[in-house]
């Protein structure tokens, strides 16, 4: 039986959700957008502070999503953007809620151009049991100077014959 793929993300302006498809598009695999229970604010001030708290305190936020058949992927994707140089808090959540041990784990990121920080040693950390294969990291949005999905048209090809080259480089493609 072929290896089956799970593909989780966290997105807000939708530039690592573009990722997490074209991921889908090259290796296959369920896409699963993790949602939090109590949303976010939209405005970007206020979420800046709201995470910059949850990460001072180590605040784990309760997530809607449920994902109840997790024991039948081998291969767990996991992305998200760059929040406060780090992963942000409700996939801290998911990691900490969700056995991935003897899977198959590879992170991906987007972000603002400063990289995806503490993101990927943070998922090492947080799944010591699993696989982690190399990630994938990549310019997204800055929704800061009001650059919210950045991936898409010229850029959206660019970034999938990064990601095609990635696969193939993890034995995936
Ligand atoms: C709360 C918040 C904090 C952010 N912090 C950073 C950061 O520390 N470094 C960075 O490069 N980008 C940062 N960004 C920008 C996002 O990582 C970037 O826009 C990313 O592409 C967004 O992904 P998305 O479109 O999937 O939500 C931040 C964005 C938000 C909303």
């Amino acid at each position: 039986k072929p290896e089956s793929i799970l593909i989780v993300y966290l997105s807000r302006t939708n530039n690592t959700k573009v990722v997490a498809e074209i991921i889908q598009r090259n290796v296959g695999g369920k896409l699963v957008a993790l949602e939090k229970k109590n949303p976010y604010p939209e405005n970007y001030q206020k979420i800046v502070a709201q995470v910059d708290r949850e990460n001072e305190k180590g605040y784990l936020p309760p997530l809607k999503t449920n994902i109840k058949d997790l024991e039948k992927y081998d291969i767990v994707f996991i992305g998200f953007p760059t929040w406060d140089m780090q992963m942000p808090p409700p996939v801290k959540t998911f990691l900490k809620e969700n056995d991935l041990r003897g899977k198959t784990v590879i992170p991906f990121n987007t972000n603002a151009g400063y990289g995806v920080g503490q993101g990927f040693d943070q998922l090492r950390e947080l799944c010591s049991d699993s696989k982690i294969l190399k990630g994938f990291s990549v310019e997204g949005g800055y929704e800061k100077k009001g650059v919210f999905l950045a991936i898409k048209g010229e850029r959206e090809a660019v970034v999938e014959d990064q990601v095609i080259a990635w696969l193939e480089e993890i034995r995936l493609k």
